[in-house]
């Protein structure tokens, strides 16, 4: 079976505010924080879906930037890949989440990411500081 990805927006704003967003389904994720986005749709690129999901879960447009890493792992059979992005345009609001927070530099670890996420963190933590 071919790998699912999943990509992932960290949306960054004013220099050093990264967006959680805290997922409302399934029941086995649901609380947790992540990074928005979901799977690639056939025929779509990777940039593509990113900009597609950050307008259905959060109705706002954004710049994708740089990717962060490779490929995170996530369950058996799917990956997770990650960008750096501005916000071009609107406010996000929590459409498909439970909740969203701007987390701060000496915030970022204030929300229970979910279990692949925490890592991603650490690494833009870094790339942020480095700025
Ligand atoms: N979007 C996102 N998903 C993540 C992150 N970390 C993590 O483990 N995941 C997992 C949770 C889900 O099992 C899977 C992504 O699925 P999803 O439910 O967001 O995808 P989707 O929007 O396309 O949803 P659906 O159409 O399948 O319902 O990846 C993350 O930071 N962002």
């Amino acid at each position: 079976m071919s790998m699912v990805v999943v990509v992932a927006a960290v949306i960054v704003a004013e220099g050093r505010r990264v967006l959680a967003a805290q997922r409302a389904a399934p029941a086995a994720l649901a609380g947790g924080w992540e990074f928005p986005g979901g799977k690639v749709d056939p025929g779509e690129s990777e940039p593509e879906a990113l900009v597609r999901e950050c307008r259905e879960e959060l109705g706002v447009e954004v710049a994708v930037g740089a990717q962060v890493g490779g490929d995170w792992p996530l369950s058996q059979g799917y990956v997770l890949r990650v960008w750096l992005c501005s916000l071009a345009s609107g406010v996000p609001e929590a459409r498909e989440h439970l909740a969203l927070r701007w987390l701060g530099p000496g915030e970022y670890y204030d929300v229970e990411w979910l279990g692949a996420d925490l890592p991603i963190m650490k690494t833009v933590e870094n790339l942020l500081e480095g700025d």
